[in-house]
């Protein structure tokens, strides 16, 4: 893909393992019941369904819905580009860590219609201390379906008070914490339901 040197790794720089507690061939459930693109409380987010992959990588699907349109019958871009970030935040997620997006470079190689359902793999490609380089590929329809969209992203790893801080109405107690449900089922990644509940699941 065209992407600036910002998006990869220095020559050399290792891809740690996931976390021991991460899943590993199981369903990640969501990281936040009411996160854009993971959470089942979104009533019209992408849903999007993933699976880590052997090393420190990602499998999900993503199928667009009448919601997620720019022009009429095809995805919008950034609702795209907010599949790929969801599905490279994941990866690092395994690694039991915060981290936010600081950067993310995105291909469109093709139009994606509503009905679609894009295939996302990601990996991250290098970890140079707080910062995570990763990259994605979307195919469509079918695991070896025509590449759709092509991403690559800088990660960067923050403390739990970032999202104490920043976050309107996360820190619990009101409205916007629900029960998390993030892996309750099916073995799932373990989700968090305010910002104080992620600092007691990420691994300093
Ligand atoms: C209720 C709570 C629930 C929480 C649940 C969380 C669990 C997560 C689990 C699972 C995730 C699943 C999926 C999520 C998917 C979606 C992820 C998103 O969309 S995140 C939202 C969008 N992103 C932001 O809002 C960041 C806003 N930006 C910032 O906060 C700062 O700018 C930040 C943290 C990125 C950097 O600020 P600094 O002050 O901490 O650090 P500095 O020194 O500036 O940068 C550190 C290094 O990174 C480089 N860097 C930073 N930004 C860069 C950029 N844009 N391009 C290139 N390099 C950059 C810098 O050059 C520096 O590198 P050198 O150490 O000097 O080598």
């Amino acid at each position: 893909m065209n992407r600036s040197n910002l998006t990869v790794p220095p020559e050399g720089a290792p891809v740690p393992a996931p976390h021991p507690d991460a899943p590993v061939g199981v369903p990640l459930g969501p990281h936040y019941a009411r996160c854009f693109g993971c959470g089942p409380d979104h009533p019209t987010g992408l849903h999007l369904e993933a699976v880590s992959e052997d090393g420190l990588g990602v499998s999900a699907t993503f199928t667009v819905g009448d919601v997620h349109q720019g022009a009429p019958g095809l995805a919008h871009g950034g609702v795209l580009a907010t599949a790929m970030d969801e599905a490279l935040g994941m990866v690092v997620w395994l690694l039991r860590k915060p981290y936010v997006t600081g950067r993310l470079e995105t291909d469109y190689v093709l139009p994606v219609p509503v009905g679609a359902t894009l295939y996302i793999r990601t990996r991250c490609t290098g970890v140079v201390g707080r910062k995570a380089y990763l990259e994605a590929e979307a195919r469509m329809d079918a695991v070896d379906g025509p590449v759709a969209v092509r991403a690559a992203a800088l990660f960067v790893e923050v403390p739990v008070a970032h999202f104490e801080r920043h976050g309107a109405g996360t820190s619990g107690g009101d409205g916007a914490a629900t029960s998390g449900g993030a892996g309750t089922s099916g073995g799932g990644a373990g989700g968090v339901a305010s910002a104080a509940d992620l600092g007691r699941r990420v691994n300093p």
